[in-house]
C-alpha cells in the first residue's frame, strides 16, 4: 500500500519533470496514509528519475517517521502539505510544481487573487457552474515557509478557496486532492488555465 502510493508520485514527477514543471529538483509530492502520516519527497531530489527511498513519511505534525536513507530530509515546504491536510481532511495528495507559466501569470494576480477565466476545464477543478467567476487564491513567497503555511492555514480557515489550488507568487502552484490520480489531473488543469492565462495577454484579449 504505501510503496504504491510512492510509485503514483513517482510516476507523476516523471511526466511533470519531462513537461519541465519540476526541473532543478523544482516541486515538491506527498501522498498521505490511512494513519494520517504521509509520504512526501526528500528535499533536493531530482524529480525526473525518484525512487522509492527518496521519500520521508512524517507525522500529521511534522515528525520524521520513517527515512529510508538517513541522510534524507523532508521537503523544504513540509509546512505547507502540513497546513493542507489539516484544513482540508478529505484531501490525500498535495501536489507542487514550478512551471514557466505559473510564474507569468503571478504578474496578472490581484493582490491576493488570481482572477481565473470562465473555461470548461474549470469543471475539472469542481467549479460546475454557467460562466464562473472564480479565483485562485495568491500567498506571498516568503523566504520562510512556514510563514506562508500559516498565511495559507489562516486565510482557508476564515474562507475556503474555490478551487483546490493555490498560487505562491513568482513560485508556482499548489494543488490537492482526495487521490493520487485526481491531484495529477488538477496540475494538468491549473497548468492549462495559465497557459490560457499567458495566452490571452499575449494576443492582447
Ligand atoms: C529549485 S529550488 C526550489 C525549492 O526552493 C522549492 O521551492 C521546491 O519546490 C523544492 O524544494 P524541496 O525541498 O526539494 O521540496
Ligand atoms: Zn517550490
Amino acid at each position: 500500500m504505501t510503496s504504491d502510493l510512492r510509485q503514483d508520485l513517482i510516476n507523476a514527477a516523471r511526466q511533470f519533470y519531462q513537461l519541465g514543471w519540476m526541473v532543478g529538483t523544482a516541486g515538491n509530492l506527498s501522498a498521505k496514509l490511512e494513519d494520517g502520516s504521509f509520504w512526501i519527497t526528500a528535499s533536493g531530489k531530482s524529480k525526473g528519475q525518484l525512487q522509492e527511498n527518496d521519500f520521508v513519511r512524517v507525522s500529521p505534525q511534522g515528525e520524521v517517521l520513517e527515512s529510508p536513507h538517513p541522510q534524507n530530509r523532508p521537503s523544504a515546504e513540509t509546512s505547507i502539505h502540513q497546513a493542507i491536510y489539516s484544513l482540508f481532511p478529505q484531501a490525500n495528495a498535495c501536489y507542487h510544481v514550478h512551471s514557466v507559466e505559473a510564474n507569468l501569470v503571478s504578474r496578472f494576480t490581484e493582490g491576493e487573487i488570481l482572477p481565473l477565466p470562465p473555461l470548461e476545464m474549470l469543471k475539472g477543478l469542481g467549479v460546475w457552474k454557467e460562466n464562473p467567476e472564480v479565483v485562485m487564491p495568491v500567498f506571498k513567497n516568503y523566504l520562510e515557509v512556514p510563514r506562508i503555511a500559516q498565511e495559507i492555514s489562516e486565510r482557508f480557515s476564515a474562507t475556503p478557496p474555490d478551487v483546490p489550488a493555490l498560487l505562491i507568487v513568482y513560485h508556482g502552484v499548489t494543488v490537492w486532492a482526495e487521490s493520487t490520480e485526481k491531484a495529477q489531473h488538477y496540475i494538468e488543469l491549473t497548468e492549462y488555465i495559465f497557459r490560457y492565462i499567458v495566452a490571452s495577454h499575449q494576443l492582447s484579449l
